[in-house]
């Protein structure tokens, strides 16, 4: 089954990226649970130990029992791991990267965003205005990043 079983996930932010400060740490990574939660029955809780559904932190390069490896500044930006147990649904940054919450560097609300449909079930789009295109396209940070094919994606799997 590519989705979570149960709908009311939790998670855990389990280090902070120096690039921002961490209350727009906090504020980025719930408004990219949130847009997914907008279009589903999925609700986000917060927790600050123990082990959350979603698991999320800023690595580099080849970090702890994590069978993928980040590659230093730019290229690949995040990865998470589809719905399970253990790994299933931990999202990792690559912490090489400058995050922001606006538009320099790499907007860690919009790789969340992304990110997240990935730890919810979703794979890529080869829709180009999709959420889920493989490539970072500097979206407006404050535009509603879901396209349709990204909604009906999200919807198969929660609907
Ligand atoms: C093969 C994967 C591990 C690539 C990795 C990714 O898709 N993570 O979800 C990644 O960081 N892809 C880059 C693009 C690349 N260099 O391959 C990316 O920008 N993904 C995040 C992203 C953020 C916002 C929007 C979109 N469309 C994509
Ligand atoms: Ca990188
Ligand atoms: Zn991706």
């Amino acid at each position: 089954l590519p989705g979570w079983r149960k709908y009311n996930l939790t998670y855990r932010i389990v280090n902070y990226t120096p690039d921002m400060a961490r209350v727009d740490v906090d504020e980025a990574i719930q408004n990219g649970l949130e847009v997914w939660s907008g279009v589903t029955p999925l609700t986000f809780t917060k927790i600050s130990k123990g082990i959350a559904d979603i698991m999320i932190a800023f690595r580099t390069r080849v970090h702890g029992r994590c069978p993928r490896y980040f590659d230093g500044p730019l290229g690949v930006l995040g990865h998470a791991f589809p719905p399970g147990l253990g790994l299933g649904g931990d999202t990792h940054f690559d912490e090489d990267e400058n995050w922001t919450k606006d538009g320099a560097g790499f907007n860690l609300f919009l790789v969340a965003a992304h990110e997240f449909g990935h730890a919810l079930g979703l794979s890529h789009s080869n829709d180009q205005t999709a959420l889920m295109f493989p490539n970072y396209v500097s979206l407006d940070p404050n535009k509603y990043p879901l396209s349709q094919d990204d909604i009906n994606g999200i919807q198969s799997i929660y609907g």
